[in-house]
């Protein structure tokens, strides 16, 4: 059998997701070779300056994709959140894994919640979801940009730069630095990304025999949650550039989401939610999207 080859990002959390699909993918079929193809993305190479700038989140995406077309690699391994709401027609998400922790993390060497940090403290997040989530629940924090890696963020906070911090749970339970989660930040409260905390397997669109091999990786329940909260963000236009959360569960038959658009600078924040069938996962998204809408979700994207 000829070997099946990953495309993935470089930092220690994309080896650490592509490992772990690896390494399933080795168990579910024990005479398949898996092979990495580590490959440095534009998006890796510029995180100092505003991904908005130079063309959006697609560019962590871009080079696997390449790849693929090249016939350098069969999949890509990515974290959902960080994938376009629409994929470029030669390709699909083959296989969504169960989803891990959802939520964010509060990260301080010195607080212990969110609610403890002293009036005026330091909180690093380059992220307008986590900003005007912060701003509504504190307007006293000065916030603070902060990009790269986890582990490079983390080093930010050790050497005294902020206060605090927020990142994802999945991440840094990932990477075995869970003991740093001082709080979880959660809904109904605060809304994580559409998608944060789902791997998702991309691969062409035309390789059939590769979508049969990694689709045994599906997880219904969780595809079933993204689509709705990616519905809602592909109705919104999010983009990593807008603050938008979104948080879908099943309850047995019937899908919950909630959804929030929010503005970093002045902490205003929109929320909407609905309910609706499991076989109707856009209709819900669409549904949330229009109420938040309705409710002045427009100003609030459009930068005011
Ligand atoms: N923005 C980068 C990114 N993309 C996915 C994760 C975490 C893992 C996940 O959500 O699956 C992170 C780190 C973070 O936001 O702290």
């Amino acid at each position: 059998m000829t070997p099946l080859r990953i495309a993935t990002r470089k930092s220690a959390l994309a080896l650490w997701q592509t490992e772990h699909v690896a390494a399933r993918l080795r168990a579910l079929h024990p005479q398949l070779q898996v092979e990495l193809v580590p490959l440095s993305t534009r998006g890796d190479e510029v995180l100092d300056r505003s991904l908005a700038t130079i063309g959006g989140k697609g560019l962590f995406l871009k080079e696997l994709e390449v790849a693929m077309l090249d016939g350098v690699a069969d999949i890509a391994v990515h974290s959902l959140k960080d994938v376009p709401m629409e994929l470029d027609p030669p390709f699909v998400l083959a296989a969504v894994l169960e989803r891990a922790d959802p939520f964010d993390a509060f990260v301080s060497n010195d607080h212990a919640s969110l609610a403890a940090l002293p009036h005026g403290a330091r909180v690093g997040t380059s992220s307008l979801r986590r900003q005007a989530q912060l701003r509504a629940r504190r307007p006293d924090l000065e916030l603070v940009d902060l990009r790269g890696n986890v582990n490079t963020r983390l080093g930010k906070l050790d050497a005294g730069q902020y206060d605090a911090i927020v990142l994802a749970c999945a991440g840094l339970q990932r990477l075995g630095l869970d003991t740093r989660i001082r709080e979880r930040l959660v809904a109904p409260d605060w809304l994580p990304a559409g998608a944060q905390g789902a791997i998702a397997i991309e691969c062409r669109a035309g390789d059939s025999a590769t979508q049969a091999l990694v689709g045994a990786l599906e997880h219904e329940a969780t595809r079933l949650c993204v689509e709705t909260e990616r519905a809602m963000n592909r109705r919104l236009h999010g983009s990593c550039q807008v603050p938008i959360a979104a948080y879908c569960t099943l309850d047995g038959s019937t899908l919950h989401l909630s959804g929030l658009v929010g503005d970093a600078a002045s902490g205003r924040c929109v929320r909407a939610e609905a309910s609706g069938a499991r076989k109707s996962p856009t209709a819900v998204g669409e549904a949330v999207a229009q109420r938040l809408l309705d409710a002045g979700a427009g100003a609030l994207l459009a930068g005011g």
